[in-house]
């Protein structure tokens, strides 16, 4: 049994960071993310347009699990989330 999180993610770097620091973060964030999304954990990712933020639908075992996976990103200290639990819409014509 698995259960669905949508998690938004805002991100605020500091301005005064060094750019190479910055570089290897987002390098890291990046192979990070794309490794969980591989997984099927992390079903999808978007952009909200115009911000420094991405919305995320995440298909995990357990909030523990969850928890675990947002605490391992490497922007995590960078990022406010907020998450939000989903369940099946009465209306979804691909009801699952
Ligand atoms: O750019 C972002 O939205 C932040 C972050 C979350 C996953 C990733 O690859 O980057």
């Amino acid at each position: 049994m698995t259960e669905l999180f949508a998690v938004r993610m805002d991100v605020a770097l500091p301005a005064e960071m060094d750019p190479a620091e910055r570089a290897d973060l987002l390098a890291r964030e990046k192979a990070y993310s794309q490794q969980w999304q591989r997984s099927g954990h992390w079903r999808s990712i978007w952009r909200c347009v115009g911000e420094y933020a991405n919305l995320s639908v995440f298909e995990v075992e357990s909030n523990a699990q969850l928890h675990d996976i947002l605490w391992g990103l490497p922007l995590f200290p960078y990022m406010t989330m907020t998450v939000t639990p989903l369940a099946v819409h009465p209306s979804d014509i691909a009801a699952r």
